[in-house]
């Protein structure tokens, strides 16, 4: 069994008085896709924040690529982010102003890659997501699951390690989210990129290798891989 790509161990989050983590560890191996299942409010988005760095836990430690992202500079997490993350929202969350192209181009050019090399980039997810001809549509003009696709290529454009997904089917209906999970799963395993999936749907997390349930903070035993 390969090392995990990212890991979290014992993490505690609170809100308030609201404790969101209470001890959550969960391991993402490289290129494995993982569902994070559990009751509304048990803590998965939180989980997936921190796993993320884009919040940072009261407790615990969070390794990305055997770099903890705890003990990096603001600057340096967020490079990371951009480097080796990819991110998939339950509503896309595209640039309405921009044709769907320069919305999957978005983080390569972030990245400092040229206009033209982006684009190409870019266009090369077209066909790959069933989204051959929408390229210059705006958003405003694509349904909610050509979005999602537009929003999947997007997080995968600049070769992340790993993409969190969270909740991405969340706003479509079962034979729309069918098609947006299928793609995911094929374009992240062509890709080697491990994925992490919130969703409450038990339908969207059999597309995953493996399951965990997040319950009141903690990740189920059985879900927890040995790091
Ligand atoms: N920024 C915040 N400020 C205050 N409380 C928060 C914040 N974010 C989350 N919480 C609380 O922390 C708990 C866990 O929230 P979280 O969003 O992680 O749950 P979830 O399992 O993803 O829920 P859902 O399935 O409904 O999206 C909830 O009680 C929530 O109200």
């Amino acid at each position: 069994m390969s090392d995990p790509v990212l890991y979290a161990d014992g993490l505690y989050k609170r809100f308030g008085v609201t404790e969101a983590l209470r001890g959550a560890s969960l391991a993402v191996r490289r290129g494995e896709i993982v569902a994070v299942t559990g009751p509304s409010g048990s803590g998965k988005s939180t989980l997936l924040h921190c796993l993320a760095g884009i919040l940072a836990p009261d407790r615990g430690e969070v390794v990305f690529d055997g770099r903890h992202l705890e003990r990096l500079r603001d600057r340096d997490r967020t490079v990371l982010r951009r480097r080796s993350f990819g991110f998939v929202f339950q509503f896309g969350q595209l640039v309405p102003e921009l044709p769907a192209i320069e919305n999957v181009a978005m983080p390569m050019l972030l990245g400092g890659a040229g206009r033209r090399a982006a684009l190409a980039a870019a266009a090369a997810w077209f066909p790959r997501l069933g989204l051959d001809g929408l390229q210059w549509r705006l958003p405003g003009e694509l349904s909610g699951g050509q979005s999602q696709r537009v929003a999947i290529a997007r997080a995968l454009v600049a070769d992340p390690q790993v993409l969190f997904a969270d909740e991405p089917t969340g706003a479509l209906d079962s034979v729309a989210a069918d098609q947006v999970m299928e793609l995911l799963v094929d374009a992240a395993r062509r890709a080697g990129t491990s994925v992490l999936l919130v969703t409450h749907e038990a339908r969207v997390a059999a597309f995953a290798d493996r399951s965990v349930t997040v319950r009141d903070g903690r990740a189920a035993a059985g879900g927890v891989v040995a790091a």
